[in-house]
């Protein structure tokens, strides 16, 4: 092992004590619902009015409390542009949440949902946990979709349900939370300083803390960590 290796240990031992556990969530819909705002809007507080398309894909983290723990959640943000999908396709299978979005004032975004639902049942893991968000609630004069319509296409798909306005700020932390909420508890994942993420060996929040910080080198059996667990997990 070399000495930057052992760097790079060190830092990560000193940055798992600020979280318990990590989850990965995706926010994925038509070009324009406004999932770039919405991230915006929970991770930084901020809006903006202009649409720059998001090229691909990028991630914001926000560290957030439930039940006591905090759970750091890794938002990755997909263009909604078909030319995209061979890239964000990609990052469906080792999400453990995802955020259906659509726009109230757009019934095709609407109509499409069904489309990324569908991509979501190809690609995603099969318990991966759903939310539908109906964004630009704000919109008045624009709306074409109504609440029980979201609601009805919501219980169809089984997903839960959220208006939003990423503009006004409206359910946009509560839909972030039920996510998490659900998430943890469909998976039965109990935050563990006894490693119990690790299976078959390996921890399973490895790729998840190297693309957060930046670089792909394996967290497990740095000199700092001879267990096997990642730092995510090491916080007794
Ligand atoms: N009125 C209103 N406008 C919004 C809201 N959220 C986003 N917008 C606007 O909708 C447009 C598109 O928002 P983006 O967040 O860039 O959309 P996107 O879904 O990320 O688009 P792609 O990156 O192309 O997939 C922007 O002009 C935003 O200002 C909202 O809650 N209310």
């Amino acid at each position: 092992m070399n000495s930057n290796h052992r760097m790079v240990g060190r830092r990560r031992s000193s940055e798992a004590k600020q979280y318990d556990m990590l989850l990965r969530v995706l926010l994925i819909g038509d070009s324009g619902v406004g999932k770039t705002c919405i991230l915006y809007r929970f991770v930084e507080d901020d809006f903006t009015m202009s649409h720059i398309s998001t090229i691909g894909i990028d991630f914001k983290l926000k560290t957030v409390e439930v039940n006591g723990k905090r759970i750091r959640v890794q938002i990755w943000d997909t263009a909604g542009q078909e030319r995209y999908e061979t890239i964000t396709k990609q990052y469906y299978r080792r999400a453990q949440g995802v955020l259906l979005v659509y726009d109230v004032t757009s019934e095709k975004s609407f109509t499409n949902i069904s489309k990324w639902a569908n991509d979501v049942d190809e690609y995603a893991p099969e318990d991966v946990e759903r939310m539908l968000i109906a964004n630009k609630c704000d919109d008045r004069d624009w709306r074409v979709i109504s609440k029980q319509q979201g609601q009805k296409l919501a219980d169809l798909y089984r997903m839960s349900f959220f208006e939003t306005s990423a503009y006004r700020n409206v359910n946009i932390k509560e839909a972030f939370l039920a996510l998490t909420n659900n998430i943890i508890r469909r998976q039965g994942i109990i935050p563990a300083p006894d490693h119990s993420c690790v299976k078959d060996g390996k921890c399973i929040h490895d790729l998840d803390m190297d693309l957060a910080a930046g670089d792909a080198t394996p967290l497990t059996d740095t000199e700092e960590n001879k267990t096997g667990a990642c730092s995510a997990c090491s916080v007794a």
